[in-house]
């Protein structure tokens, strides 16, 4: 197996290049056939996945080092180019890392490192896809697709000025926790349509609405505790705002990953889900920003390579 590395240095708050640097000094004591690529701005992890998936040799795994964003982009790349699917492995050095939480990959980078050189077997995931109905865009979601209040969250952490300072100085969670506490007084209720089989479910105070292909948000929140990534299914949540004393119930129950429990929560389940919301609302895929717009979605499973032992239970 030959591996091409796929590093974002800045990810993470530089988390990125530490991660590389730990795993190119092991390196150099090995048997290893391995080439690397940087990424150098926003939007280049896809762009060099792309390029990877269109020229590999047999053989190739994509080993993407950056956070949940750098691995989602890498993996579009990968998915849009139409090519051969390209096994994919992932040394994660973000804040969050949901998704290796999500698979059972090590926040060690050389654990991580490990378990895709004693890999010995291609393990198949599930990978989100999702078609915009009424522009006709589409995409795929690693982690999750949230519309309203997380999604109001990750626009205001991502638009901090504060937000590198604070990650260096390990205060990201502060920074999340009083986005949270703004989102809860500002975002607004919204009318949210679920297809529920023939019939349309309506939801005239929604407040939070999360798609998911495996159990963590948010840097390890459980939203979707039965939800499984090796499973061909997909979890939406959609948490309504019915008075101030049941929603601040319910954001408990959120931040202590009960919220399926709750009874402002209603969960659908399957391989495919369609749901509307006419208002403008924040929406955000793997943690990246398709912009704050109405959403007219259709989600589906996509079966994609993963070439990496998952850590043991
Ligand atoms: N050289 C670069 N400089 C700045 N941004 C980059 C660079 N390379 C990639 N990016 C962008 O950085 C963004 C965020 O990366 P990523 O999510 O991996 O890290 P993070 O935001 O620090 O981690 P987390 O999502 O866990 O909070 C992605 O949109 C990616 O395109």
């Amino acid at each position: 197996m030959r591996y091409l590395f796929l590093i974002n240095p800045h990810s993470g708050s530089g988390k990125g290049l530490a991660a590389w640097q730990k795993v190119h000094r092991y390196l150099a004591g090995q048997q290893v056939d391995y080439q690397t690529v940087v990424s150098k701005y926003p939007g280049h992890p896809r762009e060099l996945a792309a390029a990877c998936a269109d020229c590999r040799p047999r053989g190739d795994c994509l080993v993407v080092i950056g956070g949940d964003g750098t691995l989602h982009e890498a993996l579009t790349g990968l998915i849009m180019s139409g090519s051969r699917p390209c096994p994919i492995a992932y040394i994660p050095a973000g804040t969050g890392n949901d998704f290796a939480r999500g698979y059972r990959i090590s926040t060690d980078p050389l654990e991580a490192l490990r378990q895709i050189l004693n890999n010995r077997r291609s393990h198949p995931i599930n990978v989100g896809r999702y078609r915009e109905l009424s522009t006709g865009q589409t995409g795929i979601f690693l982690n999750n697709f949230g519309i309203g209040f997380d999604a109001a969250i990750v626009h205001a952490t991502n638009h901090s000025r504060a937000k590198e300072w604070l990650n260096h100085h390990h205060l990201g969670t502060f920074a999340y926790v009083s986005k949270a506490l703004h989102a809860l007084f500002t975002q607004p209720a919204f009318t949210v349509r679920v297809a529920d089989g023939g019939k349309e479910v309506v939801f005239p105070r929604g407040f939070l609405l999360i798609a998911s292909n495996h159990p963590y948000i948010g840097g390890g929140i459980c939203v979707a505790p039965d939800q499984r990534i090796t499973e061909r299914q997909l979890e939406l949540v959609v948490v309504e705002k019915r008075g101030w004393l049941s929603l601040l119930g319910a954001m408990l129950a959120f931040a202590c990953g009960r919220i399926t429990t709750s009874s402002a929560a209603h969960v659908f389940r399957g391989e495919q889900l369609r749901y509307r919301i006419q208002s403008a609302q924040y929406g955000q895929v793997d943690g990246e920003e398709p912009g704050r717009r109405a959403f007219d979605l259709e989600l589906a499973c996509q079966e994609y390579p993963v070439w990496q032992e998952p850590l043991a239970k």
